[in-house]
């Protein structure tokens, strides 16, 4: 399937910019899917059609998606919060999806003195994120010489041409292998859906709509359900252990005495969970997924 692209707001359907390439591409695509949106991407398609709901993808590198957002060149986008501070973007956020958590972080050479941020003032700070280190040092009172740099920032202290660099970190392994230490967090990130300011009142039906499917699959990924078997004289002892939504639900079995207790749980909790559950008188305990949670 093939399509021209119409500026936001002209054919009555919903444009969402979701990043082309780069390492929010694939989780964004899945968060679309997973919603429920039917659609098709080719290599080479930077338009892409739902077949099942009036959306329209628009696959753009993230750093652009939130301009394109604000200037209403399409109604919605799934960027990095980290990059709306970075475009200085006039843009609502609407919720957080829960992929793609980094922190934007400061560090030096391993055997450089800096300590903690307020350290960097005068020095040399190479960054491929300019604006957001220049406003979230000006926060904090230090005034560096910025080195803006387009990738590869971790050499830039090796080659001599920065004392300390600002990048994103998720799991500190890259500043590491270069020989550097974090010294101080300047930002939290993760991927956001965004909306413009025009789009979120005019479209708001559809945008209320894509919001809900989105943040219901988000919502799921974080819980799971928890069924399990028990003597309905356990229950009391079963509830105090489940941190459920809600009431848990109790079904009754055809065996007397014999019930099922049903509760959707925070996945993070699952592992302290399940020893508990049994130690209070639960057998046959399952955990499955969850697709949609929609409170
Ligand atoms: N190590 C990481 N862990 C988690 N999320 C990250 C990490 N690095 C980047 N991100 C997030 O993904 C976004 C896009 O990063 P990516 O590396 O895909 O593109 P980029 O480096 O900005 O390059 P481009 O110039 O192609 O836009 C970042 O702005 C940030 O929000
Ligand atoms: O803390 P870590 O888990 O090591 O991740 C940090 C690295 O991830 C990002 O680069 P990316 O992998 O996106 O490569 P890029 O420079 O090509 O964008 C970032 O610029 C760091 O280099
Ligand atoms: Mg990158």
């Amino acid at each position: 399937m093939s399509a021209t692209f119409t500026r936001a707001g002209e054919n009555g359907r919903l444009t969402l910019a979701v990043p082309a390439k780069g390492r929010m591409s694939e989780p964004a695509l899945k968060l679309c899917a997973d919603a429920g949106l039917s659609f098709e991407t080719t290599e080479r398609s930077l338009v892409v059609p739902c077949a099942n709901a009036p959306v329209d993808l628009l696959l753009v590198r993230p750093s652009d998606i939130p301009e394109y957002v604000q200037d209403g060149v399409v109604h919605l986008g799934i960027t990095g919060a980290n990059l709306v501070v970075e475009a200085q973007a006039d843009v609502v956020t609407l919720s957080e999806l829960g992929f793609a958590r980094c922190t934007l972080q400061a560090a030096v050479p391993d055997d450089a003195p800096p300590t903690a941020i307020e350290d960097l003032d005068r020095l040399r700070v190479a960054t491929a994120y300019p604006v957001s280190t220049r406003l979230l040092l000006e926060e904090r009172g230090v005034s560096a010489e910025l080195v803006p740099v387009s990738g590869s920032v971790e050499a830039t202290p090796r080659l001599g041409l920065a004392d300390a660099i600002v990048d994103l970190v998720s799991t500190g392994s890259t500043a590491s292998a270069n020989g550097l230490r974090l010294i101080g967090k300047l930002l939290s990130s993760q991927a956001v859906l965004i909306g413009g300011r025009g789009a979120v009142v005019e479209q708001r039906d559809l945008v209320e709509r894509l919001e809900l499917m989105l943040s219901g699959v988000v919502a799921a990924r974080r819980r799971r359900y928890v069924m399990m078997n028990a003597n309905v004289e356990t229950l009391p002892a079963i509830r105090a252990v489940l941190p459920s939504m809600g009431a848990p639900t109790v079904l009754t079995l055809a065996d007397e005495g014999a019930i099922a207790v049903h509760a959707a749980v925070d996945a993070d909790d699952v592992w302290s969970l399940l020893p508990a559950l049994r130690e209070a008188g639960a057998s046959s305990i399952l955990v499955l997924p969850i697709e949609r949670l929609v409170p």
